[in-house]
């Protein structure tokens, strides 16, 4: 599916990495601020927009998918159903997957970027699409990914093509490294701190990291760049990328020196200590340390920020052999069906439920507040997703706190907000 077209010619000003991929797959030499009209790799439809989707499809466009392998529709949002109409929207799109040849991943196989990512369905310079905002994650193996709503979506699965504007790119350096017990998730909460809620608006999030960071570390980075507003958060491939991804990342990719950034930051991963995202906004991030002890009702790790094998494998480590508290809950909900099975082969999920922990389907869970436990008034979640939103995971009066597996895995334990090594120091 990658397009055979030689990259721009070198004798350009030089370019950032989204100038790059955009210049690319619009067969055209493009800069920030202006528009490319490029191909489109991907095509990715989430459960709860895929009855708007075929709808603008079938009614508004009277077109049928121009490249039906190029669309995946996934079932992951509000899996299994929990009401009639949502039964009633999954079944329409099965039948619509049916009809068409799109792609349909069904109930259980998990969250839509974990699943396109285990299949191969993001790669280095691809333009993959999503209806929905955490799309930014592909950027993790240097796609550009991004979230656009269901009109903009269907108009790229009937033509094979979107036009975009080329966003300005901010330049992020990670430099040293982390301490024991200091995740990605801490990474990527201390750059929406330092960038703020909108300091990234329609931009590209250019992420330097070195070898530093595993695939999975990646996603976490790129997932959490939405939050910042930004269009797109491209890792710049090294490490693990490049020698276990099974397939290449293309020379023409990297930025250029001297590429023009809106803004440059340096974060230093040796200084850094675990973080947490307060009420009721991302960037509201504090040291765990300055929060400990808030009493916590309910603890979810999983989603597509933090629901992988690593993730649970963190969560593990810090549980193994003590007792969720008994005056808080503990929901494990693996990304994906694979996430599951690896942590079902490797003895990960027997630790956890040994600990207390009760297991959810793989998908998003109650990561949004529309299922498989959504908070009441008054209840405080800590939670390895992105988002604290006033009402995201339930009642408008309930709270979320976004931190790591690790500190989300103490947190159960004390029953209040805790360092893994508040565990970890006691035996
Ligand atoms: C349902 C979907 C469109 C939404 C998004 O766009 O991100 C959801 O995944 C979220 O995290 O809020
Ligand atoms: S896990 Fe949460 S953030 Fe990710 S796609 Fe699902 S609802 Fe959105």
């Amino acid at each position: 599916m990658t397009d055979p077209t030689p990259a721009p010619t070198p004798h350009t000003p030089p370019q950032t990495m989204a100038e790059k991929i955009l210049s690319h797959r619009g067969h055209h030499t493009v800069y920030a601020g202006q528009l490319a009209v490029v191909e489109v790799d991907q095509v990715m439809v989430v459960d709860s927009i895929a009855q708007s989707f075929i709808e603008r499809m079938t009614r508004d466009l009277a077109a049928v998918p121009k490249f039906p392998e190029r669309v995946s529709i996934v079932i992951d949002h509000v899996a299994p159903a929990s009401t009639v109409s949502v039964a009633q929207a999954q079944k329409e799109a099965r039948e619509y997957a049916q009809q068409t040849g799109v792609r349909l991943f069904d109930v259980g196989r998990g969250i839509c970027h974990q699943v396109l990512m285990e299949e191969g369905l993001a790669r280095p310079g691809w333009i993959v699409l999503g209806s929905d905002s955490h799309s930014t994650t592909y950027g993790a193996v240097a796609a550009f990914g991004t979230g656009m709503g269901a009109t903009d979506i269907a108009l790229a699965a009937a033509s094979g093509k979107i036009w975009l504007r080329v966003p300005e790119s901010v330049r992020v350096t990670f430099t040293g490294d982390l301490q024991t017990g200091v995740s990605a998730k801490d990474v990527a909460l201390e750059m929406i701190r330092r960038l703020g809620a909108d300091g990234a608006t329609y931009m590209s999030i250019e992420m330097h990291a070195g070898d530093r960071f595993t695939r999975g570390e990646r996603m976490t980075l790129a997932n959490l760049c939405v939050e910042a507003g930004a269009k797109v958060g491209l890792v710049v491939p090294g490490g693990e990328i490049l020698t276990d991804y099974g397939y290449d990342v293309p020379e023409w990719i990297y930025p250029d020196d001297g590429a023009s950034y809106v803004q440059q930051i340096e974060i230093d991963l040796s200084t850094l200590r675990p973080r947490m995202s307060a009420p009721s906004e991302v960037d509201n991030v504090h040291d765990v340390a300055d929060l400990r002890g808030i009493k916590v009702d309910q603890v979810f790790i999983g989603t597509c920020t933090n629901g992988r094998l690593d993730d649970l494998h963190a969560a593990a480590d810090v549980l193994r052999g003590h007792r969720v508290d008994p005056t808080t809950r503990l929901l494990v909900i693996p990304a994906s069906s694979q996430v599951m099975e690896d942590a079902m082969a490797d003895g990960t999920l027997l630790t956890l439920i040994q600990a207390g922990a009760v297991l959810g389907t793989p998908g998003c869970g109650p990561c949004m507040g529309r299922h498989q436990g959504v908070l009441a008034p008054g209840e405080v979640c800590v939670s390895t997703s992105n988002r604290n939103f006033i009402g995201r995971m339930g009642d408008k009066d309930a709270k979320v706190y976004l931190a790591s597996p690790a500190v989300a895995a103490a947190t159960a334990i004390m029953g209040r907000v805790a360092l893994p090594e508040d565990i970890l120091n006691a035996g």
